[in-house]
């Protein structure tokens, strides 16, 4: 197209449509929207997936999320606990025979959560610290216990038995104070909700549930904390259409006060995952592999047998710095964000090894955040000779319409970092990747370390298309787990 009348027509859309830029790229004038600004969104799915994605939600590749309710009371075997043990569930069984007086009822164990020692501003510092960029809390789970003051969860929520502490609103407060995005898990269906099961008796056809105290329950938890994400669960009994998710995306798009940043995922009901919304997660711990057309997230937990508090948990049921930096890698590496599951205790409190672990995190990212924040998937995604290297970029330009895609051509790409998930030991200190050496073959490259910048690193590529990296001794540099190499572009 003339580029005299894309200017025009940029310059029209200007103002009620949002930012609109014109870029040169080889040639190629590109118009991009970068934001919602002044668009209606209709209730159908559709319409709904035009909106554009936050930017600040690309960007900030890793959060926390945390699983918190009376499951946390009991600790054991998972937030599932009460729905394995009105199914008779042998050991759930047997545990509360031996550890509970006779007619003990999941009911009872409200008061016995206290969050005696919860520290807010200690959680969100925490999550600082490992580089965290948002937090997901469950506001409900499964359980219909709400961890918010619900208007319509008569003692059933936090405020009137329990804590008698709002801890949706103290954590949100900690949490935003400390710049991290806030967000909210909550279940759609709530497992013994006797006007939920009527509605399910009914086949769905009637929605008491869904209109009484699903959808008014969320804008009192949108208008109340206000949180930057919602993160749809518990959807799979009933289509959409009973939740009315499309009705209530387009109220939250539309006219919600977080209207401009809110980012929700793909649970809407029956059929939808890994279709709508303006992040997947697909199924748990998806980590697909490959570079995804569409923005997604990876959400996963630090302790592999459980999403809630388990009071016997074994030290090899928690994850390794190694296999969650792989996580964290991989994801980014294909366009997700990493999700990074722990369950807090029914003291308010966070188990020392998951803080361990969440730490090594933060260390980790303080050497090697810039592969990974505001960071784009790159041409390769894994290096083709060696399987265990991963790479990310910084583009010229961020792409805020489809920030998964890759780079239009490396022109476009200022530095490339390919992290390495195994230190090559036997090749002498030397890697080899294959990928890059096209790249390295046009114009002038400096190759670093992150953490030992001050060294510039010898490369060379040879006839076979390899190119060898020498790198220093293992013992000398600073990052002790997963290395970046920086591929930084001289400008001319
Ligand atoms: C984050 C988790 O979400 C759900 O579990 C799911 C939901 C969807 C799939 N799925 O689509 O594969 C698998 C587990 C919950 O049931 C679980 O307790 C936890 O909250």
């Amino acid at each position: 197209m003339n580029p005299i009348i894309l200017f025009v027509l940029c310059y029209l859309s200007y103002s009620p449509l949002g930012e609109c830029s014109m870029i040169n790229d080889n040639e190629n004038v590109l118009i991009e929207a970068f934001d919602n600004e002044g668009k209606k969104f209709k209730p159908d799915w559709k319409d709904l997936d035009t909106r554009v994605l936050p930017e600040w939600y690309d960007k900030a590749k890793i959060g926390i999320f945390l699983h918190w309710g009376l499951y946390s009371v009991p600790g054991f075997r998972s937030e599932w606990f009460w729905n394995y043990w009105s199914d008779g569930n042998e050991a759930i069984v047997k545990y509360m025979n031996n550890n509970y007086p006779p007619g003990f009822t999941y009911q009872d164990f409200a008061p016995m959560f206290k969050a005696e020692f919860f520290e807010p501003n200690n959680f969100a510092e925490l999550f600082f610290k490992a580089g965290a960029k948002y937090v997901v809390l469950t506001s409900k789970h499964h359980e219909g216990f709400t961890l918010f003051p619900s208007k319509r969860s008569f003692s059933w929520n936090v405020m009137d038995t329990g804590p008698h502490r709002d801890l949706v609103g103290d954590l949100s407060k900690a949490v935003k104070q400390k710049g991290l995005m806030f967000g909210v898990y909550h279940s759609l269906y709530e497992w013994y909700n006797p006007i939920y099961l009527e509605d399910r008796a009914n086949n769905f056809t009637t929605h008491i549930f869904s209109e009484n105290k699903l959808w008014p329950d969320l804008k009192q938890l949108v208008e109340d904390y206000e949180p930057s994400v919602i993160w749809a669960d518990g959807d799979w009994e009933a289509y959409d259409t009973y939740w009315k998710s499309q009705e209530f995306l387009a109220w939250l798009y539309n006219d919600s006060p977080v209207k401009n940043e809110v980012v929700v995922n793909d649970r809407w009901g029956i059929g939808l995952y890994c279709k709508h919304g303006d992040f997947y997660n697909c199924y748990d711990r998806y980590n697909p592999g490959q570079l995804q057309n569409h923005k997604w997230e990876n959400a996963f937990t630090l302790d592999l047998k459980s999403w809630g508090y388990r009071k016997n948990m074994d030290f090899n049921d928690v994850m390794s710095i190694n296999k969650l930096l792989e996580e964290v890698v991989t994801t980014v590496s294909c366009g997700g964000n990493a999700l990074i599951n722990v369950g807090p205790t029914k003291e308010g409190t966070i188990a020392p090894i998951f803080q361990e672990r969440l730490l090594e995190l933060g260390e980790w990212l303080s050497v090697n955040g810039d592969a990974i924040y505001e960071s784009s998937p790159w041409m390769s995604q894994n290096d083709s000779y060696s399987g265990t290297v991963w790479y990310t970029c910084k583009k010229t330009r961020y792409n805020g319409i489809q920030p998964t895609a890759k780079p239009r051509n490396d022109d476009t790409v200022t530095d490339i970092y390919a992290v390495f998930l195994e230190w090559p030991r036997k090749t002498n200190h030397a890697i080899v990747l294959a990928d890059i050496s096209n790249t390295l073959a046009h114009g002038k490259w400096t190759v670093t370390l992150l953490g030992n910048e001050e060294i510039p690193l010898r490369w060379e590529t040879g006839k076979n298309g390899k190119t060898v990296i020498s790198l220093p001794g293992m013992e000398t540099v600073t990052s002790r787990h997963a290395w970046t190499l920086k591929f930084a572009k001289h400008r001319q």
